[in-house]
């Protein structure tokens, strides 16, 4: 009963086209209060759509989206959120401040404009207008204006989107800040090291479906893996015969498959007599993985489940 009232977003099954496009294809996702939610996809993956639902600016083919305990896009939901969209505008020749205490009025509760300063590392550039604040600086007064009116949930689309190391790293610090408050936080990124620095849970999305889900640990688990390179007169299709669920490719001379129990498929190899030359297996990156699984959208994940029956 606890967990039900604790849920802020549920979304059940959502779909939406666009034309021929299919944007999303039956997504689910929840966010419990005090959650740090990542959804984690490359361009085109969905992740600016489901956003679009979330606030009520599309309307679901099928599937249904409730937050804060209404249907998206209810006043009462919108009144309890903040949300930094991407390219959003902000005008020049108005300081920090003056900036913040604007929107500051608009709230009957807004937080007081110390603690925002505070949590968006603005505490110095106060009195910068704002055509002299960097591209980082920018997005971080964008977050306080989203985070002003004291919100149980943030919504923020791709924040950290062109921002060097330096900046992202201090715009993680304010949703770590942020998140410490208790506020619940949906974040969208490309980046699998962002989702998994900040996130409590990441939603992997690829082609508008969820591919991978979980805790970091899990996705990592998920995503991380081996690469199995080796010199073959053998083709994938010979490799798919002998090892039915992994999916491996050719380069030039190569054959390559990526496994997170290398050691139990070789021999699988081996006993059916492969020609295996010149054989190499190597750690890949997280980042890499992500690419992988992103680009076999559909497929739960490029590399075989590791309680699958093995040699
Ligand atoms: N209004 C629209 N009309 C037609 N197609 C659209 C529209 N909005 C989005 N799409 C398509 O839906 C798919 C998902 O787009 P979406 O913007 O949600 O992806 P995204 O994950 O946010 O990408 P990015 O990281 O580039 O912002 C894409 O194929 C996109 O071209």
């Amino acid at each position: 009963m606890q967990a039900h009232q604790d849920l802020l977003v549920n979304v059940s099954h959502l779909t939406k086209k666009f034309g021929q496009q299919m944007a999303l294809d039956d997504i689910s996702l929840s966010i419990r209060a005090n959650e740090v939610v990542a959804l984690l996809g490359e361009n085109g993956a969905g992740k600016t759509t489901t956003i679009s639902h979330l606030l009520g600016q599309l309307e679901a083919d099928s599937g249904s989206v409730r937050l804060l305990g209404h249907p998206a896009g209810h006043w009462a939901a919108k009144q309890q959120m903040g949300v930094m969209l991407q390219g959003a505008a902000l005008p020049d020749n108005v300081t920090v401040i003056e900036q913040l205490r604007l929107f500051a009025s608009y709230y009957p509760d807004s937080q007081s404009l110390e603690q925002v300063l505070n949590t968006a590392l603005l505490t110095d550039l106060t009195q910068r207008k704002i055509q002299t604040l960097s591209g980082g600086q920018k997005q971080r007064l964008l977050f306080a204006m989203a985070i002003i009116g004291t919100p149980r949930l943030v919504i923020l689309d791709e924040p950290t989107v062109g921002l060097d190391a330096t900046a992202r790293r201090e715009f993680w610090a304010c949703i770590r800040a942020l998140a410490a408050q208790g506020t619940a936080v949906l974040l969208t990124t490309h980046y699998l090291e962002e989702a998994d620095a900040l996130a409590d849970s990441i939603v992997v999305l690829a082609k508008g479906r969820v591919v991978a889900e979980g805790i970091p640990a899990q996705i990592k688990a998920q995503l991380g893996g081996k690469r199995v390179c080796f010199r073959s007169t053998a083709t994938p299709t010979d490799l798919k015969t002998v090892l039915p669920h992994c999916s491996a490719s050719r380069r030039g001379d190569y054959l390559e498959f990526y496994t997170t129990t290398p050691e139990a498929h070789l021999k699988q190899l081996f006993a059916a007599n492969l020609v295996i030359q010149d054989l190499t297996v190597s750690g890949i990156s997280l980042e890499d993985a992500f690419l992988q699984l992103t680009q076999q959208a559909g497929v739960v994940s490029p590399f075989p489940l590791q309680q699958e029956k093995t040699a």
